[in-house]
């Protein structure tokens, strides 16, 4: 999380008696995460996490997330679902936002992932997209490459603040990929966010998922090129192509990437690169005052970025 939003006693207590959940226990701010602000909530039903959305959720959004959550689970995959208030509704309003409870998931992410747990990452992505294959409810993309450069435009004045010369490579990438953007590989409801942070074990097994806050409907291995770039580079910044070979075999175990699926990957996983590097940016360059959050480095995204747009061959993606 963050906490960008404060709540009274007050208006949680009210919050919460709208829920057959008991009397509140004892309530506090996560500070994880960068998107909505998230409250760890314990009541005598048990815990739970209570989010309220922030800036970058848009309201009428949230049926379609907070569906797919209930969709997810009753495919199968593990991961919260929403808690119905007495009303019968799952999204309701606090502190002048919209809100959710839903339910806690047990389980740690991993902070220096291991090849096995990308090997885990893999599958789980395509039982991701082989359980959302049926969601009713469809999401356009607001970060695909349409929506990059109005993203960059709101930090373009400033972006060399943060890297001189980064204004004009991020004006370069924009032109490039705009270009050359794949429109025509199988598409589905993708998580589009499944960094470590959203992905929690057991002990060395995986067990759920979180956050699905940016899921949409994209191409399937733009998904596969984010967990990419989220998990197979080391802190000093080299790619592991070993955990991307395991990645990769895992999600093809599960579900086999198409021959233009693969031959896409260093454009896609450039392309992700960039969504991730625009906007930290931002959040770098607009941190809220008295926020309790951390800005993600924007940078890290352009090491991975240079990175991609110097593959010459899927063998250092470890595809044969
Ligand atoms: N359902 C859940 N069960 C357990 N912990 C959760 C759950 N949802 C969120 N969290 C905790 O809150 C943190 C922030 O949640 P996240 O959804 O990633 O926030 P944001 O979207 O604001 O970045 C997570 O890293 C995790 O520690
Ligand atoms: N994963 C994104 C930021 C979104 O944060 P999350 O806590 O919702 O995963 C990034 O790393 O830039």
């Amino acid at each position: 999380m963050a906490v960008y939003t404060d709540v009274s006693d007050e208006e949680l207590a009210a919050f919460v008696a709208g829920y057959d959940l008991g009397t509140l226990v004892s309530f506090k701010g996560i500070a994880e995460g960068v998107e909505n602000s998230n409250f760890l909530l314990r009541t005598q039903a048990g815990q739970y996490i209570l989010t309220l959305y922030e800036k970058r959720v848009n309201e009428g959004d949230l049926p379609f997330f907070l569906g797919l959550m209930d969709h997810l689970a009753a495919k199968g995959l593990n991961c919260p679902t929403p808690v119905k208030a007495k009303s019968g509704e799952a999204l309701g309003r606090l502190a002048d936002r919209p809100a959710a409870i839903v339910t806690f998931l047990d389980g740690m992410s991993v902070r220096r992932p291991r090849v096995s747990h990308c090997t885990q990452v893999g599958e789980v992505l395509a039982d991701f997209h082989a359980a959302g294959r049926d969601f009713d409810l469809t999401r356009e993309n607001a970060l695909s490459v349409s929506g990059w450069r109005p993203l960059f435009d709101l930090s373009r004045e400033r972006a060399d603040e943060v890297l001189p010369g980064l204004r004009n490579e991020l004006e370069r990438e924009l032109d490039a990929l705009e270009a050359c953007w794949p429109r025509d590989l199988p598409t589905g409801v993708i998580h589009a966010d499944l960094f470590p942070d959203n992905v929690f074990f057991l002990g060395e097994t995986l067990s759920g998922l979180i956050d699905f806050y940016f899921a949409c409907n994209d191409l399937l291995a733009y998904d596969l090129a984010i967990c990419i770039n989220a998990w197979c580079f080391e802190p000093d910044r080299q790619f592991n192509v070993t955990k991307a070979r395991a990645m990769v075999a895992g999600y093809q175990r599960r579900r086999p990437l198409s021959k233009a699926e693969q031959e896409a990957l260093p454009l896609l996983a450039r392309g992700s690169a960039l969504r991730f590097l625009l906007t930290r940016l931002y959040d770098w360059l607009s941190v809220p005052p008295g926020a309790l959050v951390v800005p993600k480095n924007p940078l890290e995204y352009l090491y991975k970025l240079r990175f991609h747009r110097d593959v010459t061959s899927l063998a250092a993606y470890g595809v044969a």
